[in-house]
C-alpha cells in the first residue's frame, strides 16, 4: 500500500494494533483536538487516516500517521479495504452532517463496511470517548493479536 508519511522500517515491522481517523473539513478541529487529548492511548496504536485529516494530525498533535490519499480521491475506500481486511481495530469517522460531499458514496461504503465486518465506530466526540477509553481496547494493546 502506499503510504504518504516516510516511517522507518522498524516502525513498520511493530505488530502494533491500528486504528483509522477520518474527518471531514468541518469536523477536523474537533478530530485534532480529541487526538491530542488522547495523544498517549493513540501513541500506543498504529495510526491511518486519510490523506488531509492525516496532515493535520501529524501537524497540530505530533503523532505518526499512515497517511492514504485524501477522502474525495479514494482515501474513504483505502480505509474501506483496511476495515474489510480487518487491519484496523477501530474507525473513528467524524463525518459531517451538515454539508453534502462529493464522494458521498465513498463515505456511504466506508460505514456500510465498518457495519458489515463488525469493526467499531464513533461518529462523534462523545462516542470516540467511550470507544477510546473501552477496557476492551485496553486489552488489545496488551494483546495485539488476541
Ligand atoms: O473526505 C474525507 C472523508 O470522507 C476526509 O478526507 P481528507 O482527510 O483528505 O479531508
Amino acid at each position: 500500500m502506499a503510504l504518504g508519511s516516510s516511517e522507518s522500517s522498524k516502525e513498520l515491522a511493530q505488530d502494533k494494533p491500528a486504528i483509522a481517523l477520518v474527518a471531514h473539513d468541518a469536523c477536523k478541529k474537533d478530530l485534532v483536538e480529541w487526538a491530542r487529548f488522547n495523544r498517549g492511548t493513540l501513541s500506543a496504536f498504529t495510526l491511518y487516516a486519510t490523506g488531509t485529516t492525516g496532515a493535520r494530525l501529524e501537524a497540530e498533535t505530533g503523532l505518526k500517521v499512515r497517511r492514504l490519499l485524501s477522502g474525495p480521491y479514494g482515501g474513504d475506500a483505502q480505509i474501506g479495504a483496511l476495515v474489510s481486511e480487518k487491519r484496523v481495530c477501530c474507525l473513528i469517522f467524524f463525518w459531517d452532517p451538515l454539508t453534502p460531499q462529493p464522494h458521498d458514496v465513498d463515505v456511504k461504503a466506508l460505514l456500510r463496511l465498518a457495519v458489515l465486518h463488525n469493526i467499531p465506530t464513533a461518529c462523534n466526540r462523545a462516542t470516540a470517548d467511550f470507544l477510546i477509553s473501552s477496557p476492551l481496547l485496553k486489552r488489545l494493546i496488551a494483546d495485539p493479536n488476541g
